[in-house]
């Protein structure tokens, strides 16, 4: 379909410019989701660490200075600072419930106890 009054010319023209930005749309979901990987390779980390020292999955206070920064940044990018913050609480609701999942798995970083009690080995 044409808009009325829009030759097919015009409408093939802005079909190509909407591919174009789709194709960097794409690599920046593309990057969005190595990211998040990344992060959620470094949190899975903090958990292990968490967990071997019997420290609490969340800390507030951590959460509440890394929001009021989030907050700041987004503002300066022109990204709505709710947005922002309601990405950072859903992203860190999911990373507790892994930190939880860590330390009720298992403890931590500890190996698993050896079948024989953890007799020394012989010389
Ligand atoms: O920094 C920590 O202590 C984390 O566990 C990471 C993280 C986060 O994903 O940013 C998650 C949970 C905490 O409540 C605070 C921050």
């Amino acid at each position: 379909m044409t808009e009325p009054g829009e030759s097919f010319d015009e409408r093939d023209a802005a079909m190509t410019e909407l591919l174009g930005i789709r194709s960097s749309i794409d690599n920046i979901d593309a990057a969005l989701i190595h990211l998040l990987a990344e992060r959620f390779k470094f949190t899975q980390q903090v958990g292990r660490l968490k967990a071997a020292h019997g420290l609490p999955p969340s800390d507030p206070e951590r959460e509440r200075r890394q929001i009021a920064r989030l907050r700041a940044l987004a503002e300066e990018a022109h990204l709505d600072p709710a947005f922002a913050e309601k990405w950072f609480n859903f992203v860190v609701a999911e990373v507790i419930q892994h930190h939880e999942e860590i330390a009720g798995s298992a403890n931590g970083d500890a190996p698993a106890p050896a079948a024989d009690g953890g007799a020394p080995a012989a010389p």
